[in-house]
């Protein structure tokens, strides 16, 4: 089902060290950024797109550069998936990440980013718990035919679950296709298809948002950095198993979601 891949990299250079920090944290940079936004009007934007927005520059060059470094560093390392006619792709999970890249989990935790997050969305949000490897993950499209199919990013939380997707490379064809307010009667269906430049962001309500990533060319590559944030991050302990299979099974392979109850690292 997963297999640790290295042959697949469109890069002649072999995997670079994971890069030390830029100076800064990500934190003042965020504050700084989202000081220069017009928050309201793209709450506004938020509220009308039925919970979604998408911003074509959001994170600083320096932020960006660094994600993209880190990503670049960490693709030896990704778990990859194939579920038929679902999804084909690789994914680093948030323990990869813990351990390789504390820049991203400061950045997911940065408390300007959150505050923002709270105003465009309107809710009071929590980071997810420690054993979460969704919490904050990257994903990888990097051989023709990696997608993922139409879905909703569904909370078994029991407040709700919102995605932030940040661009972090993308030399591909895919895109991000969506319908926004398939789960609102009154309002009709309305289709989008974006493609999140480096440092670009899409927000969004999980249960809301169908959406999807068109399959990958050949010798393309996309990598995208997802922070999941919740309402409430109690969840029932059956919910809990079928959460944790599904990230087993479609994204970071069994050790990973389950070295902790498993014992091992
Ligand atoms: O790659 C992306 O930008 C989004 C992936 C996605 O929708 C998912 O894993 O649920
Ligand atoms: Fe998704």
């Amino acid at each position: 089902m997963s297999e640790h891949a290295t042959s697949d990299l469109p890069f002649a250079a072999p995997p670079a060290p994971v890069p030390a920090p830029p100076h800064g944290r990500p934190d003042p940079a965020v504050a700084r950024v989202v000081s220069q936004l017009d928050t309201p009007a793209l709450r506004a934007d938020f509220e009308r797109q039925g919970a979604f927005l998408y911003l074509d520059r959001f994170l600083a060059p320096e932020e960006t550069a660094q994600l993209v470094a880190l990503a670049r560093a960490l693709q030896p390392g990704l778990n990859r998936n194939y579920l038929p006619g679902h999804k084909q792709g690789g994914s680093v999970s948030r323990h990869t990440i813990d351990e390789k890249a504390p820049f991203i989990a400061e950045l997911y935790r940065s408390k300007a980013l959150i505050g923002w997050l709270e105003q465009i969305s309107g809710d009071p949000l929590q980071v997810c718990p420690d054993g979460d490897p969704h919490a904050y993950a990257l994903y990888y499209y990097t051989r023709q035919g990696d997608h993922i199919g139409w879905h909703y990013d569904t909370s078994y939380y029991d407040g709700r679950r919102y995605t932030l997707l940040i661009g972090v490379l993308d030399e591909s064809s895919c895109r991000l296709d969506y319908e926004l307010h398939t789960r609102n009667p009154d309002v009709a269906d309305e289709p989008g298809s974006v493609q999140i430049p480096p440092g670009g962001i899409v927000l969004f309500d999980g249960d809301k948002l169908r959406h999807r990533i068109t399959p990958a060319g050949p010798n393309e590559i996309r990598v995208s950095l997802t922070f999941e944030y919740v309402t409430d991050p109690g969840m029932r302990p059956w919910l809990r198993f079928i959460s944790n299979m599904k990230d087993a099974v479609a994204y970071f392979g069994f050790r990973q979601v389950f070295r902790r109850l498993l014992g091992g690292k």
